[in-house]
């Protein structure tokens, strides 16, 4: 079990995280919040990149800055951005890296073969990487991370600049991956976690503010969501009074989604009825909008 304990942790004046605390167990963790909340920061010193300025991390009960190299021997990291050479294949690049992380050179070929094929990669083993996609070398990067079977793996922002069809595969990969180790991936994009997150890590304000699961979390909206057709002129006045998560354009008006935390404008018949609210069951969208959205201020229509 990889346990953080009131983490905190300053750049000179400036704090970035302050008093976390975390137990994570095998499975997958999304870790979600807006960028600058402090994801990476966090993950840096869960890879022993940066020193937490307050609070411990323990591995199986052990400091992990005391267990050195053989923590580091544990985990396997995708950062935001990771280096590579254009003009290397995958298999010169896993073997380079491979000798760079001190992996035993005994059945290194036969492993870098399955892990290329794990990544669907291995029609592309001995091609330069200069024609790659970025979803192509999104599946290299997790190859390299996972050269050392890691009982920790930790993927930073793994899908900025995937297409759709990629984010769809990376997402079936990461979650078989989940099953007998712990990954922690970061995102600020919803759809990258609502379907296969065991459990969701929100950040707020540089504290922890939520870790459950995905139903837990969106349980907590029930019966304060919405849709309702709003006519297109009155649309601007209806955004100063709701918390707007989405509007879809329709004939002469907007099909709005909308929060409203006790439902009381719609009960109280201030939403004009031949809008027709309608009750909806909240998404993870809707609660990372809700949580990191603007404050509105009331305004009666
Ligand atoms: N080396 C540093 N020195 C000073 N401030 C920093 C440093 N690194 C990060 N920060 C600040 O700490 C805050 C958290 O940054 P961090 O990179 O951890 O956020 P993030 O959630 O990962 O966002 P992103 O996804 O944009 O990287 C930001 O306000 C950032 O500007």
């Amino acid at each position: 079990m990889l346990q953080l304990s009131h983490i905190s942790k300053n750049y000179g004046k400036f704090c970035a995280v302050r008093d976390i605390s975390l137990e994570l167990e095998d499975g997958l963790y999304g870790m979600l919040a807006p960028n600058g909340a402090g994801k990476t920061t966090l993950i840096k010193m869960i890879v022993t990149l940066l020193y937490p300025t307050e609070g411990t991390i323990t591995y199986d009960g052990i400091e992990i800055q005391k267990m050195g190299e053989n923590y580091r021997d544990l985990i396997g990291y995708l950062p935001q951005q990771f280096g590579y050479y254009k003009n290397q294949s995958p298999v010169q690049y896993l073997n380079y890296l491979a000798a760079l992380k001190a992996v035993p050179k005994e059945g290194l070929k036969e492993k870098i073969k399955a892990l290329l094929e794990l990544v669907g990669l291995s029609e592309n083993a001995d091609k330069k990487m200069k024609k790659f996609s970025g979803g192509m070398i999104q599946r290299v990067g997790i190859a390299q991370a996972l050269l050392n079977d890691p009982k920790i793996l930790i993927l930073d922002e793994p899908t900025a600049g995937l297409d759709p069809k990629e984010r769809a595969r990376f997402r079936n990969l990461i979650s078989s991956l989940s099953r007998d180790r712990i990954v922690i991936l970061s995102t600020h994009i919803v759809s990258d976690i609502e379907s296969i997150a065991n459990q969701v890590i929100m950040i707020k304000d540089k504290k922890l503010y939520r870790k459950d699961t995905v139903a837990n979390i969106c349980s907590e909206l029930d019966g304060e969501i919405f849709e309702c057709a709003v006519p297109e002129k009155e649309f601007p006045l209806f955004e100063k009074q709701y918390l707007v998560l989405g509007a879809r354009q329709e004939h002469g008006y907007l099909k709005v989604r909308y929060y409203d935390p006790d439902g009381s404008f719609a009960r109280a018949g201030k939403l004009k009825e031949e809008w027709k609210p309608v009750l909806c069951a909240a998404n993870l969208e809707d609660v990372f909008l809700v949580s990191y959205g603007d404050e509105k201020t009331e305004v009666i229509l």
